[in-house]
């Protein structure tokens, strides 16, 4: 009696989907296909007297109650359910091994044929059981125009599971949870926060989870100067055993391109709103190609197919399929799936604020709304019947409690067996690659895009020609009397805040790829301390080539010092202000995640630093309590160490028109300076601002929720 629409879904062939037979069986309760006609889902929902309608077997609701029931009994009777969770733990934590992917297409009709992939290990199989999870966060209300705080409810008692060799689709409407229930998957949300239960293989959740799983988010994080393949190939050396050959490498990133449609693109830059690049369908590919590249066993997707053309999102939809075919445990959300990707989804999870109000196989769904004597117009899918149904019941008062009420009412069997679960404990997160090899990997990474990066390599590279040209010309030639100390002494200052402030224009190009570098490090890529260091080391060539720039203009034209030592100790020290700037705006940039706010604290930062310095005011005239502001300019050093570096030999200079001799360095309070000392203050700085990254970055660049 099934609606003729659905005829064509099959059935799943597995014995745990033998919903179908066992649903049949309550047909003849209800049969009345013209009431059927009549009722949408929602209308068949009553919001009053509820109760004297489930007792009435013809209702729809008491059809619903027991399908769900029978649903239930069904999850019970599938040997990888809750139940068997609690007494197959041991059997489960060892987990059976499916095989690696195969690139060859043959093998995916017939696992038997699957061939092994060289390089790529056998892969544990995982199950993931989720019980009872409830998540709540605090909300600030406004009630009688006052604000008060309230809790809301995000997850609530969400039980579910996914299985390996199977897609899992959470479906439901937009707010019901959706990406809530995969971000706790994924670790994303702090345990301490959430109830309930999440146990992969037989055992809690722990940090391990982060480097089998891939996690595919609704934001595409991707640097935009790269091509697909270098995206893919970054990723692939990240994330796959360092003793797998080069060439696999390579063999397996060519096949994740071609198993996504990507191989028009595969040379085209990614692109961004000033970089034309590939289309958002195609970035939408490549993040997920990013993600299952090291064929993680787990793969969890947030809307995979949003954005796609239908074509490309049914071939998303094959490529997942094929992968979950293999072994790996698939769950991804979705909206509106068709016909097609319905048949490649085998297990559902239906969610309403929340709340799970259909868990179970995709087949089965049709029956379970069938079977309730429900006919589905011929132009809706059986999601799209449901979420609609969904929205409207939501609308309602109480249209959802009663829907999850029935739901809950079936799991009661379930609830008799309440698995012990142990706290888990969370160990250092085993990472694919060597921490050297992730630095090296993600130094290159760095290289291209800085080479690629206009803005940071022509346009600074010409700012310094120009700057130091315009400083030359000003200050040229400079005397050795009053006028020509001043010049000199100005030219320093400038030259300082020159090197500074114009490092502030770097500070997007961070911020940018602060996403990319969460999203990474949440699935383990690799260590934090192997991107600040690989950022930082990265950077230290173009600074010299961009202090050697500026110092062989502007040193020359100003006429300063003219000695071996004096030129490589001035290039030196404008190299390190170079270092020590950089390392300011990263400092900043991973303290701080917004652009203006990060900008404003910078600029005024830099600013006081400045006035601080030495050069506005003397350090034996600022008052006591301001003299911290002196030391702990990053001005102050480098100022007072080229000052040295120039005035040393100039004792007396001629002042005041032949009238006076004057010792500069004694006059500007400088005489006590060791420039060397200072350098080392310098290296500090910049060493410490490297050491606060880093510490920024564990503190602020993690994607937890709370
Ligand atoms: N920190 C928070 N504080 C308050 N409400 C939140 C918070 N985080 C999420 N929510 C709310 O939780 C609900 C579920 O959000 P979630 O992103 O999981 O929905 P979704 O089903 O994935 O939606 P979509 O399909 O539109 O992506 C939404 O109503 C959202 O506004």
């Amino acid at each position: 009696m099934a609606n003729p629409v659905y005829t064509s879904i099959p059935s799943c062939s597995s014995s745990d989907y033998s919903r179908e037979s066992s649903i049949q069986s309550s047909r003849p309760l209800y049969g009345n296909r013209e009431f059927s006609r009549e009722l949408s889902l929602e209308e068949a929902l009553p919001v009053e007297d509820d109760d004297a309608v489930v007792e009435n077997p013809m209702s729809p609701i008491f059809q619903y109650s027991l399908s769900l029931k029978q649903n239930a009994l069904e999850i019970e009777r599938r040997p990888s359910r809750v139940r068997t969770m609690s007494t197959k733990q041991a059997a489960y934590a060892a987990g059976p091994e499916v095989q690696p992917l195969s690139g060859k297409s043959s093998s995916l009709q017939d696992p038997r044929n699957m061939q092994h992939h060289a390089g790529l290990p056998k892969r544990r199989a995982f199950e993931i059981c989720i019980q009872n999870l409830t998540y709540k966060v605090k909300v600030k209300v406004k009630e009688k125009g006052q604000k008060v705080s309230k809790e809301k409810v995000l997850l609530n008692q969400v039980t579910a599971d996914a299985r390996h060799g199977e897609v899992l689709a959470i479906f439901g409407p937009s707010g019901s949870g959706k990406t809530t229930l995969l971000d706790a998957l994924a670790g994303r949300i702090d345990r301490r926060s959430l109830e309930g239960t999440i146990l992969v293989n037989g055992k809690p959740l722990d940090n391990k989870f982060k480097r089998i799983s891939g996690y595919v988010t609704q934001e595409d994080a991707l640097f935009p100067l790269l091509t697909v393949k270098e995206t893919l190939m970054f990723s692939a050396r990240l994330r796959l055993p360092e003793s797998m050959p080069h060439a696999e490498k390579e063999e397996r990133v060519d096949l994740v391109i071609q198993q996504l449609g990507l191989r028009n693109c595969a040379n085209t830059k990614i692109g961004d709103d000033k970089v034309r690049g590939i289309s958002g369908g195609e970035k939408r590919r490549v993040s997920i190609g990013v993600d299952v590249v090291h064929d993680p066993p787990v793969l969890l997707l947030d809307e995979p197919t949003s954005g796609l053309d239908s074509k490309s999102a049914l071939q998303v939809m094959q490529h997942l399929s094929m992968i979950a075919k293999h072994g790996r445990t698939v769950m991804l959300t979705m909206h509106q799936p068709s016909y097609a990707i319905l048949e490649l989804i085998q297990n559902t999870v239906v969610l309403v604020q929340g709340n799970v109000i259909y868990h179970g196989p995709q087949a089965g769904m049709v029956n379970f709304y069938s079977d309730m004597g429900y006919i589905m117009p011929d132009h809706m899918t059986v999601v799209e019947y449901i979420l609609e149904s969904a929205e409207k019941i939501s609308d309602r008062p109480k249209g959802v409690s009663k829907l999850v009420e029935y739901y809950h009412d079936t799991r009661i069997a379930m609830k008799d067996e309440q698995i012990v679960v142990h706290p888990a404990i969370d160990r250092p997160v085993p990472y694919a690659t060597s921490f050297f090899n992730q630095a090296v990997v993600l130094a290159e990474r760095n290289m291209v895009n800085v080479l690629r990066t206009k803005q940071y390599f022509l346009a600074r590279t010409a700012m310094m020609v120009v700057g130091a040209l315009i400083l030359g010309s000003l200050f040229f030639d400079a005397k050795e009397n009053e006028v020509g100390v001043r010049q000199r002494q100005s030219f320093i200052t400038f030259a300082l805040a020159f090197f500074l402030f114009t490092s502030s224009q770097t500070l997007p190009l961070i911020l940018s790829e602060r996403h990319i570098f969460m999203r990474e490090t949440d699935r383990a890529a690799y260590h934090t301390s192997a991107y600040v260091l690989s950022g930082c080391l990265v950077l230290l060539p173009f600074q010299f080539f961009m202090a050697s720039v500026f110092s062989a203009i502007a040193y020359s034209m100003v006429g300063l010092k003219a000695s071996f030592a004096a030129i490589c100790f001035f290039l030196l020290s404008m190299f390190l202000v170079l270092a020590v700037a950089q390392a300011l705006v990263t400092l900043v940039a991973g303290m701080i995640p917004d652009l203006i706010p990060a900008n404003d604290l910078l600029q005024a930062f830099l600013s006081f630093s400045l006035l601080f310095s030495g050069f506005f005011i003397q350090r034996t005239a600022i008052p006591k309590y301001w003299l911290w502001m002196h030391y702990t300019s990053p001005f102050k050093y480098p100022y007072e160490a080229l000052m040295y570096n120039e005035f040393s030999h100039l004792k007396s200079v001629i002042w005041f028109n032949n009238e006076d001799s004057f010792d500069v360095l004694s006059g500007l309070a400088l005489s006590r300076v060791r420039p060397w000392r200072n350098v080392g203050i310098m290296t500090l700085i910049w060493f410490t601002c490297i050491i606060l990254f880093y510490c920024a970055l564990k503190v602020n660049g993690k994607l937890i929720r709370h």
